[in-house]
C-alpha cells in the first residue's frame, strides 16, 4: 500500500502539490490522472525520495523510500523511460539492475520474456528503441526486483492499443497477486482501461477519487437527437440535470429515466448510453477545466 498524507511540494513561491492526500491500495490498480503541470510527477519524486516534500508525507508499505535498504526488491519504479543510457543494450540495462539488487542472473532473461522483449531486442542499443521498446524496458527494471509495489509514470506513453492491453493484463495479473499498482496518466483512455481505482489532481490539488465504477456510475447516460432543446425542457421539468455535448446532452439520470422522459415529450432519440468513457472523459475535462493550460491560453487570447 502507499499512502500520501497531505503532501506540499513548493519550488520558492509556486505551489506544485498543496495537501495532496490519498492511498493506493494493496490488490488494486491506481490510476493517477490530471493534465500536464498538475504534480503528478513530483508527487511520485518525492514518494521514491528523488525530491524533498515541503511538508506531509509518503509511506510505502508503511515505511518511507529512504528507509528502504534494497528498494528495488520493495518498490518497482519507472519514472522517465527516456532517461536509460542510450549507448547500453537492454539487456546491459537489466544486467546492471539484477548485479546492484544481487539477484540471480536468470531473472534477466525471465524478465524480458516478461515484458515481451526478444532477445533480439534486448541486443540492440536503447537509441535504437521505440518508445515502447523503452517502455518495456523499463518496466523490467521496474520488475526485476519482484518487488510488491509499482510506481510507474507515464508508463503507456508510447504503447500501442495492442500493448496498452498487454500492460493491463500485466498489472492487473500483478495486483491480483497481491501487489500495489499506481500509474499517472495526462490521457484519461490510457488509464482508464488499466486502473481500478482513480485519483484526478489538478493544479497540484485532488479534485476526485475514487473506484472507476463509482466515478463512471457517476457520469450519468448520453443522450444524442436531433431535437436537444425539446428534450433539455422536459428533463429540467423532471428536475434532472443536463449538460450540452456534440449533437446531444450528458444528463445525471440513468438511461431508463431519460428515454421514458423522451418518449413522454415525443422526441425521437438517436442514441441512448450510459456515459461509461465518454462520461468520464466529460467529467476528467470539467474537473480539470478551471486548471488546463488550454483553458487559460484561451482566456489570454480572449482578453
Ligand atoms: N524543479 C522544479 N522547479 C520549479 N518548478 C517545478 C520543478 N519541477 C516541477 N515544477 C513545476 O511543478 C508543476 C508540476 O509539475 P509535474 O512535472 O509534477 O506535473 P505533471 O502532472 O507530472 O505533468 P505532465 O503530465 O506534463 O508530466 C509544474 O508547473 C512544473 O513546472
Amino acid at each position: 500500500m502507499i499512502s500520501v498524507e497531505s503532501l506540499t511540494k513548493q519550488y520558492g513561491p509556486f505551489t506544485a502539490v498543496d495537501h495532496v492526500s490519498f492511498t493506493a491500495e494493496t490488490g488494486r490498480v491506481t490510476g493517477f490522472l490530471g493534465p500536464n503541470g498538475a504534480g503528478k510527477s513530483t508527487t511520485m519524486r518525492v514518494m521514491v525520495g528523488l525530491t524533498p516534500a515541503s511538508s506531509g508525507r509518503v509511506t510505502v508499505s508503511g515505511r518511507s523510500y529512504r528507509e528502504l535498504v534494497n528498494p528495488g526488491l520493495e518498490v518497482g519504479v519507472l519514472l522517465d523511460a527516456s532517461a536509460q543510457h542510450a549507448g547500453r543494450t537492454g539487456r546491459e540495462i537489466l544486467t546492471i539492475a539484477q548485479q546492484t539488487m544481487g539477484l540471480p542472473r536468470a531473472r534477466v532473461a525471465e524478465t524480458l520474456a516478461r515484458v515481451g522483449l526478444t532477445e533480439d531486442e534486448a541486443a540492440r542499443r536503447v537509441r535504437d528503441y521505440s518508445l515502447g521498446m523503452r517502455q518495456r524496458l523499463g518496466l523490467a527494471t521496474a520488475l526485476i526486483g519482484e518487488p510488491e509495489v509499482l510506481i510507474l509514470d507515464e508508463p503507456a506513453n508510447g504503447l500501442d492499443p495492442a500493448g496498452i492491453r498487454w500492460m493491463r493484463d500485466l498489472l492487473r495479473g500483478f495486483a491480483d497477486a497481491g501487489g500495489t499498482v499506481l500509474l499517472s496518466s495526462h490521457l484519461l483512455h490510457e488509464i482508464e482501461v488499466i486502473a481500478d481505482d482513480l485519483v484526478v489532481i489538478g493544479q497540484g490539488k485532488i479534485v476526485a477519487q475514487g473506484s472507476k465504477s463509482e466515478l463512471l456510475a457517476a457520469a450519468g447516460t448520453l443522450v444524442r437527437t436531433a431535437d436537444v432543446d425539446r428534450l433539455a425542457r422536459a428533463l429540467h421539468e423532471a428536475s434532472v440535470v443536463t449538460s450540452p455535448i456534440d449533437g446531444g446532452l450528458r444528463v445525471d439520470a440513468d438511461p431508463e429515466l431519460v428515454g421514458e422522459t423522451a418518449h413522454r415529450a415525443g422526441v425521437v432519440l438517436r442514441e441512448l448510453r450510459p456515459a461509461d468513457g465518454a462520461g468520464l472523459e466529460e467529467m476528467f475535462l470539467e474537473l480539470t477545466a478551471l486548471t488546463s493550460r488550454d483553458d487559460t491560453a484561451r482566456e489570454g487570447a480572449a482578453a
